[in-house]
């Protein structure tokens, strides 16, 4: 079984000044891990951070989330960070909802909102 050596980003677009912040106020802890993202995301990211080790995948819309949950699948992923935008309809809805399946079904650390990931990320990323 695949080590879980990488943390997964993802934002959507009313979120990404949000996940930037958190990356930035997170560096320490990220630092070490390989990053995973979406494409939109881990380029926000990146720049914010840019000493980061951040692997971008397509965007999401165009199977980003779908990448990022085959990783899931491979058990390679340590924690799913993931802010949601809650008041706006997407065209991948589907996508959203398959990966979060598979976070779930691999039982796989997810924060969904930043309370969440604040808390969460100190302790697996310690
Ligand atoms: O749409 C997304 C997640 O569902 C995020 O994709 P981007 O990071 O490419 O904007």
């Amino acid at each position: 079984m695949a080590e879980r050596q990488k943390i997964a980003l993802i934002a959507h677009d009313k979120m990404k000044d949000e996940m930037a912040a958190f990356a930035r106020r997170h560096q320490t802890y990220l630092a070490g891990w390989q990053i995973v993202a979406t494409g939109t995301t881990g380029g926000r990211v990146q720049e914010a951070c840019p000493t980061l080790d951040v692997i971008r995948m397509k965007s999401g819309p165009l199977g980003g989330d779908q990448q990022i949950g085959a990783m899931i699948a491979q058990e390679e992923v340590a924690m799913l960070i993931f802010f949601v935008d809650p008041l706006t309809p997407m065209p991948h809805d589907v996508d959203v909802k398959a990966l979060m399946r598979l976070a779930i079904l691999y039982d796989t650390p997810m924060a969904l909102n930043r309370a969440t990931a604040d808390r969460l990320l100190p302790v697996i990323a310690e």
